[in-house]
């Protein structure tokens, strides 16, 4: 009980607040610091407050002209002599420097003494500093363009200040501070919200926090924050609702622009993979509701590179947008199309048939659609040019909740499209899965294959001239894969392609090429070879100068070397290949036209290349004896050859009957399992020693 005592004691002696205890004649029983502090610096020194009479103290103050001490003092006797419980009173204490404002609370004490009172002085803001608070909210306010706002609870009238009037574009002829009115101005879709805010606001006094749209007299409409709090008067009745509002809509617009960006494909104005993937996941869920199937098409636009390398990124951006307007054309209000990567298409239509067949024939027909609005000719700012497109489907039928499988799911489907020979389409089923898995395997099994060696082999394909001389061999790669064994090259190089793997298996193949030479000249076996080039081997930089470097290290002359380039290789970023063609003749490597009759380059385009052989593919070999078309076709090759003074090569060749017909033609060499397939080093070697076996067997 002592400690607390001490510690009230403490908490008085302590206190900002001015605090005299006075007894029932007047007589002054206690000061705390505080009010010996002001005393001092307001009446001068009093050594004994204690000896002094505060009614004394006042009557000087009343005797001096001050009206507020006669209060006071009355005030004080009311509650020594009972009358009343408390008393307080504001009252003016003003230095010749400033006016100040002052608070007296009279409290009896009966807990310390009979008849003992306390008497509580705080200072309120002076005049000029509530001005100066005043002034600088008022600024703030300004600066903020922040709307003042006070809404009193008896009359329901509003008041507002010029920021108000501004937001709301009136002006104080117009508005009068009707609350009617002002609901009148809010958008009708937020008014009853606002209305309800402002309701829980009263019955619970949280403070109101409301965001709503208001129209102005010009019918612009705005946006609007209001935050605001009830206020109390002093008897504890409530009367106003106080706050400010601001107009937010640069805000809201701002907020807008970057929802419809971050969720927009700048150049087709398309929705991008984001959103896409979100409406994908609703999509999933109707159908899992069995509601009905929704199908994913997945478009890819063929040979797009092309049109960049040809016309430049403005018009492959111009034919991206093209494409993009006419798949939109065809789609309806549910579907949703979105660009997901450079030449890549999605498009998603949620609601198809609730039966399955129907469904898919649904998919399938719009797939026709899809194909056909990707083909029509499309006519560029300096060009006309007609592309076609790969599109895979994925049926939704609710079984797959994932929308990234089913992403993945149409992206494989496409590539199926793709392998298809292009500008068609392909349905995703569990078949293509499993590619996917092995592709996935032989990837890894090739990253391997090159790090540990031994699983990579090259093989050789005699050539050989009509009079059955050996003029050459076509290296071929072979891979052993240790689990899967022989796996086809027309199945791991497209898949070395596309992972990027080419550069280094190529790099490999031409450099054991020519150790393999290096070692047959040694020998006294002279042999030209011919190594296969990727289009993306011959497109890499640096591609001669590793060569170079591998002829060297061999001690290998360039001219017992040949290069097939497929028409495809040609075709990209045409003065680039015809450049690097160039560069490459003049190291004394000779160059073949492979498949020659598969791919589109025009003879003007032809004449141009540094070619020293046509390859004839063996696609029209192969019928060349029952299909008029391809034995026309196989016709004009060596023909063509023979003017632009190149040199003729068949390949699969098969039956003495084909061989024939080739050598009427015009055509005295030839590759083809009729003299023998590749052949290991070991094997080739030996035809090599004893070119006679050729004629012994077979032919
Ligand atoms: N039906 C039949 N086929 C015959 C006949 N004679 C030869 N062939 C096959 O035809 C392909 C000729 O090679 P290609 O057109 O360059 O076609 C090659 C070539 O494009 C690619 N390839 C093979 N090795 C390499 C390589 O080292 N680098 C690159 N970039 N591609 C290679 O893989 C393709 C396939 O190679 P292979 O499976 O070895 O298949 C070889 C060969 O075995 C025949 O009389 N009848």
């Amino acid at each position: 009980m002592e400690a607390v005592l001490e510690l009230s004691q403490a908490l008085v002696e302590h206190s900002a607040s001015h605090v005299v205890v006075i007894d029932e004649t007047g007589r002054i029983r206690y000061v705390n610091a505080a009010w010996i502090r002001f005393s001092r610096e307001n009446r001068g020194p009093v050594d004994d407050w204690t000896n002094q009479n505060y009614f004394d103290v006042c009557q000087r103050s009343i005797d001096s002209g001050d009206t507020s001490a006669a209060l006071a003092l009355h005030g004080i006797r009311a509650v020594i002599e009972g009358k009343c419980d408390d008393f307080t009173l504001e009252y003016p204490c003003h230095s010749p420097e400033e006016r100040r404002w002052f608070l007296l609370r009279a409290m009896p004490l009966p807990e310390v003494g009979q008849g003992l009172v306390a008497l509580y002085h705080d200072r309120f803001m002076s005049e000029s500093e509530l001005r100066q608070a005043k002034e600088r909210l008022a600024l703030a306010a300004d600066a903020g363009q922040i709307g003042i706002w006070e809404y009193d609870l008896e009359t329901h009238k509003l008041n507002w200040d010029h920021w108000m009037y501004r937001i709301y574009g009136l002006s104080p002829g117009v508005f009068d501070g009707e609350k009617a009115l002002w609901l009148r101005s809010l958008h009708e879709d937020d008014r009853s919200r606002l209305e309800t805010d402002l309701a829980r606001t009263l019955s619970t006094h949280q403070p109101l926090d409301s965001e709503f749209r208001i129209l102005r007299p010009s019918g612009e409409i705005r946006h609007v924050l209001i935050k605001a709090q009830v206020s109390w008067d002093r008897a504890g009745f409530r009367n106003h609702l106080t706050g400010i509002c601001l107009d937010i809509t640069d805000l809201r617009q701002a907020e807008a622009q970057m929802l419809e960006m971050a969720f927009q494909d700048p150049l087709t104005g398309l929705p991008n993979r984001v959103l896409f993937m979100d409406r994908l996941r609703q999509a999933i869920k109707i159908s899992q509701r069995g509601r009905s199937y929704g199908a994913l098409f997945y478009i890819d636009l063929d040979h797009f590179k092309r049109v960049n390398d040809t016309g430049g990124h403005s018009a492959g951006d111009e034919l991206l947008r093209v494409i993009a307007a006419r798949l939109k054309h065809d789609m309806r209000d549910e579907d949703t199309l979105c660009r997901i990567g450079g030449d890549e298409f999605i498009l998603l239509t949620p609601e198809l048939s609730p039966d399955h067949a129907t469904a898919a024939k649904q998919a399938s027909l719009l797939a026709g659609k899809i194909n056909a609005a990707v083909q029509h000719p499309i006519t560029l700012a300096r060009s006309r040019v007609k592309i076609s497109g790969s599109v895979g489907i994925t049926l939704i039928d609710g079984g797959i909740s994932s929308a990234e499988t089913l992403l993945v799911q149409a992206d494989l489907a496409m590539y199926k499209a793709k392998g298809k020979g292009r500008n068609t389409s392909h349905f995703y089923d569990a078949q293509l899965q499993a590619e996917a898995r092995r592709r996935r395997t032989l990837e890894k099994g090739l990253r391997a294959a090159l790090d540990c060696g031994g699983q990579l082999q090259i093989f050789y394909q005699p050539q050989v001239f009509e009079t059955m001389a050996i003029v050459g061999a076509e290296a071929l790669l072979r891979w052993q894969h240790p689990r899967l064994g022989s796996i086809p090259p027309q199945e791991f190089i497209p898949i070395a392609e596309d992972c990027g793997l080419i550069e280094e298996l190529g790099d490999w193949v031409f450099n054991q090429t020519c150790a393999q030479l290096a070692k047959w000249s040694s020998e006294h076996l002279p042999v030209k070879i011919s190594v296969n080039l990727s289009a993306r081997q011959f497109h890499q930089s640096g591609c001669l100068a590793k060569m170079r470097k591998s002829m060297k290290t061999w001690h290998v002359e360039a001219s017992s070397l040949k290069l097939e380039l497929t028409e495809s290789v040609l075709l990209e970023n045409t003065e680039d290949t015809l450049e690097n063609m160039k560069q490459m003749q003049l190291s004394g490597l000779q160059l073949v036209l492979d498949d020659f009759g598969t791919g589109y380059s025009s003879l003007s385009y032809l004449k141009r290349l540094p070619l020293s052989t046509f390859k004839i593919d063996r696609s029209f070999v192969r019928d060349i004896l029952t299909d008029a078309n391809d034995a026309a076709i196989a016709q004009t090759i060596p023909t063509l050859a023979d003017a632009m003074g190149l040199d003729v090569i068949a390949e699969g060749v098969e039956t003495k009957a084909q061989m024939e017909m080739l050598r009427e033609m015009g055509c005295h060499c030839f590759q083809g399992f009729l003299f023998r397939p590749a052949l290991s080093a070991e094997d080739f070697e030996r035809v090599l020693r004893d070119p006679g076996v050729l004629l012994g067997e077979g032919v």
